[in-house]
């Protein structure tokens, strides 16, 4: 098994060799280079992403975007990253589509044995987001977890363990406080109710259809 193999495999590796150092130099560039692009440069923006994904994408990526590798993230159709996103992806970050990233959310697939005498190793595990998601601002995602389709997840919390699908999901550490239901349909937030005459003055407003 060569070291790459082993990142993936979920064993211990070191990331000094097999052209690693490279590839995540390589990434530094173009991050740097996002990072720079004047909001109005669309263009250079989209192409810069194109090349950190490795594939064309089709999601909003607001800068600053922090990430090692960029090529070891899949991001599905539809995506919205706010500022200032960290996804650490020494091992394979897999977001579906339409999931929304607050500001300042961390991704986190690899970890440090606990004994400092090891502490130097590292050991990589995937993190999957279903579609549909909201991770709120600031939240952290720990390495192996995956999160279920249409979950939210509240602004700051530590995510330890897999939070089910259709989940509302807080805190430090992440527990589910309850499940999407039809009342969510009727509410959009506290006791505030959707009405449909509100709904199609934003959509007309916006210039996009209804529903
Ligand atoms: C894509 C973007 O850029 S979005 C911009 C960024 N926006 C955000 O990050 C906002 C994220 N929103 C939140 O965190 C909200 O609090 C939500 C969505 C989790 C609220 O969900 P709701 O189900 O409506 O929760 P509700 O407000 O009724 O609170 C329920 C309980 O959870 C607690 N709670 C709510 N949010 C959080 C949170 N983030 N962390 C810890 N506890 C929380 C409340 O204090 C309450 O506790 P109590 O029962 O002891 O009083």
């Amino acid at each position: 098994m060569n070291m790459r193999e082993r990142i993936l495999a979920g064993k211990l590796f070191l990331d000094d060799c097999e052209e690693l150092p490279e590839e995540r130099m390589l990434a530094k560039r173009r991050m740097v280079a996002l990072n720079q692009t004047s909001p109005d440069d669309l263009e250079k923006r989209f192409k810069l992403l194109d090349e950190i994904f490795g594939i064309k994408i089709n999601a909003w990526v607001e800068p600053p975007f922090y990430f090692c590798y960029g090529r070891n993230i899949e991001i599905g159709e539809e995506c919205f990253l706010n500022m200032g996103c960290t996804f650490i992806d020494d091992a394979k970050i897999k977001i579906g589509n339409k999931v929304a990233f607050g500001p300042g959310v961390t991704i986190a697939t690899v970890g440090h044995p606990i004994h400092p005498d090891y502490r130097r190793l590292m050991y990589g595990s995937p993190v999957t987001i279903e579609e549909n998601c909201w991770i709120g601002a600031n939240t952290t995602i720990c390495p192996g977890i995956t999160i279920g389709k249409n979950s939210v997840i509240g602004a700051g919390s530590v995510v330890t363990k897999d939070i089910p699908e259709n989940s509302v999901a807080v805190g430090n550490p992440c527990k589910v406080i309850r499940k999407i239901s039809e009342k969510d349909r009727q509410f959009y937030y506290r006791d505030e109710p959707f009405m449909k005459e509100d709904l199609e003055e934003v959509y007309r407003l916006n210039g996009t259809d209804y529903m």
